[in-house]
C-alpha cells in the first residue's frame, strides 16, 4: 500500500512551485501522468528521501518513511526506494559492472573494476550484459545502459520502484521488451513499482492505477487499482 500526504514548495527568486498531494492507494503499480513541470519528478524525489517535505506523511509498503507530525524522516539509505532517474544517472568514470555492485559498496570507496558479488553476476546474468560490462557508460546503448541502471536499483534489493520516465529514451521495438521485461520482474520479486511516464502505451501495457498530476495538484479521480490488479 502507498500512502502520501505531502506538501512541499520550492521557491527560487523568480518563481514558487508547490506540490499538494494526498491520496492512499493499494495498487501495485501506480503510473503518475501529467505535463511536463507539474511535480512528478519532485514526488519520487520526496519518496526517496532525496528532498524532504515540508509537511505530510509517506507510507510505502508497510513502512513509515516519513512522518512530520511524528518526527520521522528516514535517511535516503534506509528508505530502501531502488531510484532509476530519467537520464540513469549512471557514474560515467565508472564501468557498467561498477556501476551496479554500486549499490552493494560498503564505506566511501568505489567498486573495482573486477568488482565480484554473486549478485553482481546474477544480475549480469539476468539482464544479459556479460559481454559489456567493462564498458564505461558512453560505450553503452540507450538498452544497455537502461539494463544497468535497473540492475544498479534492484541489487539493493528495495521495498519499491521508482521509475523517471524509464523507457522514454528507447525506440519503439526496445521498449515493448523492456516494458514486458519489467513487468515479469515486478511479478516476481513482488514490490511495488511507481512509474512516471508520459507515453500512453505505458498506461494500456502495465494496466496501473493513475496517478494524475496538474501543476502540483491531483487532478481527477484518486488512483484505483485497474482490472488485473483487483481480487
Ligand atoms: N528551486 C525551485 N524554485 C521554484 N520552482 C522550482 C524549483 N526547482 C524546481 N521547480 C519547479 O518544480 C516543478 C516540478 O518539477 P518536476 O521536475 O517535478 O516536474 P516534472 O513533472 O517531473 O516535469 P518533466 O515531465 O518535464 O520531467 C517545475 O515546474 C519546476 O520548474
Amino acid at each position: 500500500m502507498i500512502e502520501l500526504q505531502l506538501d512541499k514548495t520550492l521557491t527560487s527568486p523568480r518563481r514558487r512551485f508547490n506540490l499538494a498531494l494526498s491520496f492512499k492507494t493499494d495498487a501495485r503499480r501506480l503510473l503518475v501522468y501529467g505535463p511536463s513541470g507539474s511535480g512528478k519528478t519532485l514526488l519520487l524525489q520526496l519518496m526517496a528521501g532525496l528532498q524532504t517535505p515540508d509537511a505530510g506523511l509517506i507510507n510505502v509498503a508497510g513502512r513509515t518513511l516519513f512522518d512530520a507530525s511524528r518526527g520521522i524522516n528516514l535517511p535516503a539509505r534506509e528508505r530502501q526506494m531502488g531510484f532509476v532517474f530519467q537520464d540513469y544517472a549512471l557514474f560515467p568514470h565508472l564501468n557498467a559492472r561498477q556501476n551496479i555492485a554500486f549499490g552493494l559498496r560498503r564505506g566511501v570507496l568505489n567498486p573495482r573494476r573486477t568488482a565480484s558479488a554473486p549478485q553482481v553476476e546474477q544480475w549480469l546474468e539476468r539482464f544479459s550484459l556479460h559481454d559489456i560490462q567493462h564498458l564505461y557508460p558512453h560505450q553503452l546503448s540507450g538498452g544497455q545502459r537502461q539494463r544497468t541502471a535497473l540492475a544498479r536499483a534492484l541489487i539493493t534489493q528495495p521495498r519499491a520502484l521508482l521509475l523517471d520516465e524509464p523507457f522514454s529514451a528507447l525506440d519503439p521495438a526496445l521498449r515493448q521488451h523492456m516494458r514486458q521485461q519489467l513487468a515479469t520482474l515486478q511479478s516476481q520479486l513482488d514490490i511495488p513499482m511507481i512509474i512516471i511516464s508520459h507515453d500512453p502505451q505505458d498506461l494500456v501495457f502495465f494496466d496501473a492505477a493513475v496517478l494524475h498530476i496538474e501543476a502540483g495538484r491531483q487532478a481527477g479521480a484518486p488512483p484505483q487499482p485497474r482490472s488485473s490488479e483487483k481480487g
